[in-house]
């Protein structure tokens, strides 16, 4: 490829790329029609062309050739069609923007120097071997990521390859035409990223391949670690990162990972909407998505109403007043740490010699059989078996014993009460039973007669065959095992074990408690929490602080679920969880490699876990020799003055760079009393979508302080399309909303307004990482509001970082 250089050459060459791609998806595109056609045609006609001949051996034989046959043939022709629709809808994405980076790279030892352009996916010339654009995960564009001109060297499969960046450009290419292009001397980007950064906020988010910085590329690309920790601060890219992570592992391992092996867990399932077009925009499919409250669901949600994060959440933030908060809030602390996660382990340990709790199985008020006999079939067993394998053994004498007793059953006066009101369907369910033995009747009888003939005499009576008697028999037969079916399916599932029970027991006495688990020490309160507990239990609720270690306890007795197929699983907001839930993940996905992505900064719930650094205890989960640690310190979200406003909020922030970007000061408006501060804020709100804000939050602390501001704002004529948010809102839209700091997690907006930034509402030291997080949703503009004083996370930010106003209107 000759050199370009100039703007007209490099016009030129956008050209020559277009042209190319423009011809290589017409030459594409009646292949890719026809063999569409092909492949639905086939499957059309398959079954019509196999007769699937059973008739004799050969006839199989031949039949079962067919069938693979034209299968192999199937499958060749929609593989092949899958990679030509694949290369041809590659190409229909990059002709709006065939690439947004080039390097020139002259490589040590060799004469030429490759001009590389990068893009989103790669595009070889029609001879199959010279590269038009490179995707931008290749190896060799992670020198584009890495390196600002100069020395540089990239990994490949085949070894480590060095060389020197002669160049380094960025483009920017919009509907086929060149718009902007930047040579950069320092690393990436800063004049392409200023621009991407002063865009507004979406109501999704967007792929970052154009800029990924190198801080991020190194967490993008890392492949060796089983376990992946990220701590970034608001706005460094991380979830972005973790998403970009995924489109990188799809394609490096393409032969060998689909995208439902890869698990991301978000923090709601809003967040799900908001992040759901970044694979796709990048060619990729989607990931599975979950929360973690979802899991719960599936595995409790029939035995109990489980509270969500979020109510947990309302209460600690609203309940100060209410008794037992105190005892509620030392219990979620405790439930969610080590030491309560080794008591569970040590009271299984207790368990396999005594103590365990089984149910009654009752039949029609009646005990087949008892918890007592079950306890003791399970003891009986050698205790050297594990816990969960003698339970299977229990359940599997369960099983033969609810044979043994069904048949028993089958005489009982009730069975033959109901026999008398029997409806139709089951008569001729059991006519149709005898009709099939009927056949071995014949047999038997046409076997009989011949004997007769041969010996001149009749041996057996035909009232042998009494169908009347036969009748009756299965009749009996049907009706208990009909009523034995869920008894049978109770015990498939466990329920003859006492889980409510065995998890209630531990919250007994403290003695008790030491002496089944073990455990030496007892948090504060623990009476307190022991009788909050066990009235929840017994009122069929479980609490969020609950619910993991009760499935915990579970999986310890009845043996652990696991998902072997999965491969990748990523967990973002990754400070959120407890270690608890991370010991749960690891053995739910034996087979996966973990990345989790936090900010102990945004930890807001209670039973948080600090993800950096030695004392991290993640660090403990796969060891540290198999743990990588990234640190994200550059916050790209917001501007440079809110960042410098919001990073003195938190202790340590000062460690937080903000991004050259620059915009208003946060600006603190005082009022005299709610009805001014509402109608204040209406009138910024007109103002900012006045000056181009499409995307606007009015952030709370709590639900019902979001419900109260929604009704204030209302009241004031409020805003055209204001909208609040819940725990149950699907989407996020652009527009105004009103909406609590925890459901804003992971998300931006083009302006946010903290409706009370009063220490009425935020004082507690607890409440900091929740008003940080706030603030930090905002890309451009950062409004706080107060009725009376400040909080005094305000108090502590030097006068000169915001603007104050006056108090009028
Ligand atoms: N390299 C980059 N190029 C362009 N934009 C970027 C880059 N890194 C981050 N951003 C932008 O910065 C914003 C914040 O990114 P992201 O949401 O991934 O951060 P985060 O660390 O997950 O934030 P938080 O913890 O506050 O939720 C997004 O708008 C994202 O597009």
């Amino acid at each position: 490829m000759e050199k370009v250089s100039s703007w007209e050459q490099e016009q030129e060459w956008l050209e020559q790329v277009k042209e190319k791609l423009k011809s290589g998806i017409a030459s594409l595109e009646p292949e890719v029609g026809q063999l569409k056609e092909q492949a639905t045609d086939i499957r059309r006609r398959f079954w019509e062309e196999v007769t699937v001949n059973t008739s004799t051996e050969e006839d199989f034989e031949e039949s079962f050739f067919t069938i693979t046959q034209q299968d192999a043939v199937l499958s060749e022709r929609e593989r092949s069609h899958a990679r030509k629709l694949r290369q041809w809808k590659n190409m229909q994405r990059l002709l709006p923007s065939p690439y947004f980076g080039r390097i020139d790279f002259h490589e040590e030892g060799q004469e030429a120097v490759e001009q590389v352009y990068i893009g989103v996916s790669s595009f070889i010339e029609e001879d199959g071997l010279s590269f038009v654009v490179y995707d931008w995960r290749t190896p060799i564009a992670s020198l584009y990521y890495d390196y600002p001109p100069g020395k540089a060297a990239f990994d490949t499969p085949g070894g480590r390859i060095s060389g020197t960046m002669e160049l380094k450009r960025q483009y920017q290419i919009r509907d086929g035409q060149l718009q902007h292009l930047f040579d950069s001397s320092v690393t990436i980007g800063d004049e392409l990223l200023q621009q991407v950064l002063g865009k507004g906020a979406d109501s999704q988010m967007k792929s970052i391949v154009a800029t990924i910085q190198a801080e991020q590329n190194a967490i993008i690309r890392n492949d060796t670690s089983r376990m992946l920790i990220v701590q970034g601060a608001a706005g460094s890219g991380k979830t972005s990162a973790a998403l970009q992570r995924v489109a990188y592992l799809l394609y490096k391992h393409r032969e060998r990972l689909t995208a439902d092996q890869i698990v991301l867990f978000s923090p709601n399932p809003m967040f799900n909407s908001y992040v759901s077009t970044v694979l796709p925009e990048l060619g990729e499919e989607n990931m599975q998505q979950t929360t973690f409250q979802e899991y719960l669901e599936t595995w409790l949600g029939q035995d109990y109403r489980i509270e969500d994060s979020f109510d947990q959440m309302e209460y600690v933030l609203t309940a100060q007043q209410e008794e037992g908060y105190e005892a509620r809030l030392k219990g979620v602390g405790y439930k969610a740490s080590e030491a309560f996660l080794r008591a569970l382990q040590g009271y299984a340990q207790w368990l396999k010699l005594e103590g365990m709790l089984f149910k009654d199985i009752r039949f029609r008020d009646r005990v087949l059989i008892s918890g007592e006999q079950i306890k003791s079939k399970l003891y009986s067993f050698d205790p050297s078996i594990r816990l969960p394998n003698r339970i299977t053994l229990v359940q599997k004498w369960l099983q033969e014993e609810l044979a043994r007793l069904q048949k028993q059953e089958q005489g009982a006066a009730w069975v033959e009460e109901e026999m008398n009101y029997l409806d139709n369907d089951q008569y001729a369910e059991v006519y149709r039973m005898l009709h099939r033995e009927r056949g071995v009747f014949d047999f038997a009888e046409k076997y009989l007669r011949l004997q007769e003939l041969l010996v001149h005499k009749r041996e057996q009576d035909e009232s042998d065959f009494d169908f009347a008697e036969r009748e009756e028999e299965l009749l009996a037969q049907m009706i208990v095992k009909e009523q034995f079916k869920p008894l049978r399916r109770g015990i498939r599932k466990f329920t003859f074990i006492d889980m409510a029970g065995l998890y209630r027991q531990l919250f007994s006495d403290e003695t008790a408690y030491r002496e089944m688990t073990g455990e030496p020490e007892v948090p504060e309160l623990w009476p307190e929490i022991c009788a909050q507990t066990r009235k929840m239990l017994d009122s069929g609720t479980l609490w969020y602080e609950d619910a993991t270690p009760y499935l915990y306890l579970k999986e310890l007795i009845e043996g652990v679920r696991t998902n072997t197929q999965v491969r990748h699983i990523f967990v973002d907001e990754g400070q959120d969880y407890s270690m608890f839930q991370y010991e749960f993940l690891k053995k739910l996905f034996p087979r996966a490699r973990m990345t989790v992505l936090g900010d102990f900064g945004q930890a807001i719930f209670t039973q948080a876990t600090n993800l950096y650094g030695s004392s991290s205890p993640l660090l403990k989960l796969y060891g540290e020799e198999e743990t990588s640690q990234f640190l994200l310190v550059r916050s790209y979200r917001s501007t440079f003055e809110i960042v410098e406003f919001t990073k003195r909020l938190l202790p340590g922030g000062e460690a937080i760079v903000a991004f050259e970007r620059r915009g208003r000061k946060p600006v603190l408006a005082k009022l005299d009393n709610r009805e001014l501060r509402a109608e204040r804020i209406v009138k910024d709100l007109a103002e900012l979508q006045a000056e181009g804000y499409s995307s606007i939050a009015v952030i709370t602390k709590t639900a019902a302080e979001s419900r109260e501001a929604y009704e204030c704002l209302t009241a004031q004529g409020g805003a055209p399309e204001l909208r609040l948010i819940t725990k149950n809102t699907p989407t996020f839209e652009k527009g105004i909303q009103v909406i609590p700091a925890y459901l804003a997690k992971g998300v931006e907006f083009d302006a946010v307004l903290i409706y009370d930034a009063s220490p009425q509402t935020y004082h507690r030291e607890s409440e900091r990482k929740l008003f940080y997080t706030a603030c930090t949703r905002a890309m451009h503009r950062l409004q706080l509001y107060t009725a009376g004083e400040w909080t005094p996370f305000v108090g502590g930010v030097e006068q000169g970082l915001y603007e104050q106003t006056v108090a009028t209107l």
